[in-house]
C-alpha cells in the first residue's frame, strides 16, 4: 500500500470551480493526484448520470427536462473490496513525495462512509476519511456564491455531458461537440432544481465543518477564477508546499455568451416564480 505522509481534501460542490484548483495543484507535481475518486456509484461503477440529478425531480414539465438530459451509458457493478478501493485511491493520488489530494463533493459523503466501513470505519464522514488515508487531512473548501451562474453551469453540462474544458487534452471528461451544445435549451424548472441541489450541498459543508470545529482553507470561485495562480500559490502556501510551482491556469473557462444569458433570463424567471437564488 502507498504511504501516505501528508493529504489534503477540496470539499466542494458541482461546478465550483474545483477542478481548475485540483488541476492546478496536480500539475505542480508534488502535490498530489488530486481527482474525484468517491463519484462512482456502486451498482454502475460510473459518476451519476445526467438523469440521477433529476431522479426527485418536482418542478414544472418533467418529460421536457428528462428529454434534455444526455443519455445514460451503462456500467458495471464495483465489486472490489474495501481494502482494495482504499489502496486504488491511494495509489492514484499520492505523488512520490508522500502528498496525497483527492476531491470530495458533498453529495458523494455517503458513498465514502459506505467504502469505508468495510475497513472497519463505522461512524461518520471524519471516521471514514481518518480510515481511508491514516492520516489528518487539510481541509480546503471551494465555493460559489453566485449559486444562479453554478447551477446554469451544471445544466448546461448535464446536457452536454462536457464537464471541463482542457487545452491539453489530458482530461478523460473533454469535449462532447457542439453538436449536443445545439440541441441544449435553456430550462428555468431544471436550472432551479439544480440551484436548491447546489445551495443544500455548500450548506451541508459549512454545516459539517461548523460541527468537526475544522476551519478549512476557503477558497471562493471568484477569487479563483480572477487570480488562478496566485490562489493556487496560496493554497501550496498554506499546505508547507512550494508556492513558486504553482502553474498558469490549465483549463480555460467554459461559460461564454450563452451561459450568461441563460443567467439573465433565470434571474427574472427566480424573481418571477421564487425560484432559489442565493447560497443561503
Ligand atoms: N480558467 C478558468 N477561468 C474561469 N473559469 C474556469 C476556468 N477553469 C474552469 N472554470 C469554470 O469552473 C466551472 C466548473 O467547476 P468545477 O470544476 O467545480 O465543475 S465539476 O463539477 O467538477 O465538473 C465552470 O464554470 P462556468 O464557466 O460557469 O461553466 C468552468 O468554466
Ligand atoms: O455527474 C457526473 C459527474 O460530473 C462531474 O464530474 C466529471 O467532471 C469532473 C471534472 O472534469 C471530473 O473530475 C469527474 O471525474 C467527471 O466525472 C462532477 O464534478 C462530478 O461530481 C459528477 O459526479
Amino acid at each position: 500500500m502507498t504511504a501516505v505522509n501528508q493529504a489534503y481534501l477540496v470539499c466542494a460542490s458541482q461546478r465550483s470551480g474545483s477542478t481548475l484548483l485540483v488541476a492546478s495543484l496536480a500539475a505542480t507535481g508534488v502535490a498530489g493526484r488530486p481527482a474525484e475518486y468517491f463519484e462512482d456509484l456502486p451498482d454502475t461503477g460510473l459518476p451519476p448520470q445526467s438523469q440521477d440529478w433529476f431522479s426527485d425531480y418536482a418542478g414544472p414539465d418533467p418529460d421536457g427536462v428528462r428529454a434534455l438530459l444526455h443519455p445514460a451509458v451503462a456500467g458495471r457493478p464495483d465489486e472490489r473490496s474495501a481494502q482494495r478501493w482504499r489502496d486504488d485511491i491511494l495509489d492514484a493520488g499520492t505523488t512520490p513525495n508522500g502528498v496525497w489530494g483527492g476531491k470530495l463533493m458533498w453529495n458523494q459523503t455517503p458513498l465514502l462512509i459506505e467504502h469505508a466501513s468495510g475497513l472497519d470505519a463505522n461512524g461518520g464522514l471524519r471516521t471514514a476519511i481518518r480510515a481511508l488515508l491514516g492520516v489528518e487531512p487539510t481541509y480546503i473548501l471551494v465555493n460559489r456564491d453566485d449559486v444562479a451562474e453554478q447551477a446554469v453551469s451544471m445544466w448546461r453540462a448535464v446536457q452536454t455531458q462536457t464537464w471541463v474544458d482542457d487545452p491539453s487534452g489530458g482530461s478523460p471528461t473533454v469535449t462532447a461537440g457542439a453538436d449536443r451544445d445545439d440541441a441544449a435549451r435553456y430550462h428555468a424548472g431544471a436550472i432551479a432544481h439544480l440551484a436548491a441541489e447546489l445551495a443544500a450541498q455548500q450548506q451541508a459543508w459549512d454545516r459539517w465543518f461548523r460541527d468537526e470545529a475544522i476551519d478549512p482553507i476557503r477558497v471562493e470561485f471568484a477569487e479563483l477564477v480572477r487570480a488562478p495562480q496566485a490562489t493556487t500559490a496560496s493554497v501550496l502556501t498554506a499546505l508547507g508546499l512550494d508556492p513558486d510551482l504553482a502553474p498558469p491556469p490549465p483549463l480555460k473557462r467554459q461559460g461564454d455568451g450563452r451561459s450568461a444569458e441563460w443567467v439573465r433570463r433565470y434571474r427574472a424567471d427566480a424573481e418571477a416564480y421564487g425560484y432559489p437564488l442565493t447560497r443561503n
